[in-house]
């Protein structure tokens, strides 16, 4: 079964919804972006959520004291690097560390082998030259398919995912898990319900390896 991440969220009754519609965990995101939390509302998201429910601080090239501030104040299950961080920044967090990479070609994928003895797994992002995030830009998926059979971690696929193509996407990829952010939104940082229930059933229904 594909796991589902929804990323982004900016409020703990949004982010209650969005575990009960079926999602496994929630991405909160510490970096610049129109979907940046605090430290204050982050707390609030984490201490609502149900359990086995798990929350993810999402940073860019944020300082080691500062990533370990924010994820001991906000209990935060785990770390998503999405920046320029290298192996060594994410061996500090382990076991917690995913370490994001916006792919161009297959030697994105090769430059996450260093990687892969320092995180709990990977997460394949768009690339775009103005954002390191969230931008609903999809990806070459052969590449993803790549990842998934040759790196030794677990891969999360994302990148412009939106109910309607993720079908496609997992049974293309077969990821470990499927992570969405501006596809499910109504605005930046506010999460349409319906559309994160859609993304969690085509996830459900998308076709099992034979
Ligand atoms: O969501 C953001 O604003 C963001 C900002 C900085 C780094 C990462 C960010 N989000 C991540 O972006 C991907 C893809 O988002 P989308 O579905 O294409 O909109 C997702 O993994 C978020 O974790």
């Amino acid at each position: 079964m594909t796991r589902v991440k929804v990323c982004g969220l900016t409020d703990a009754a949004e982010a209650v919804a969005v575990a009960a519609a079926g999602a496994d965990a929630v991405g909160l995101v510490f970096a610049e972006s129109p979907r940046r939390v605090s430290m204050e509302t982050a707390r609030g998201i984490v201490a609502a959520l149900p359990p086995f429910v798990q929350s993810v601080g999402v940073f860019v090239d944020e300082d080691p004291a500062r990533v370990a501030e924010v994820a001991a104040a906000c209990g935060l299950d785990l770390l998503q690097f999405h920046g320029e961080e290298p192996p060594a920044y994410c061996a500090r967090f382990a076991p917690r560390a995913v370490k994001a990479r916006r792919v161009r070609s297959a030697d994105d994928i090769e430059a996450l082998r260093p990687y892969e003895a320092a995180v709990r797994a990977f997460l394949l992002d768009a690339w775009a030259p103005d954002a390191h995030g969230g931008t609903g830009r999809t990806f070459d998926w052969a590449l993803a398919v790549r990842a998934v059979r040759e790196l030794a971690r677990p891969v999360i696929l994302a990148g412009g995912l939106d109910p309607e193509n993720v079908g496609r996407a997992v049974a293309r990829v077969r990821p470990w898990a499927v992570d969405v952010s501006s596809g499910v939104e109504r605005a930046p940082g506010r999460k349409d319900p319906a559309r994160v229930a859609a993304f969690v059933r085509a996830v459900a229904a998308a076709p099992e390896p034979a």
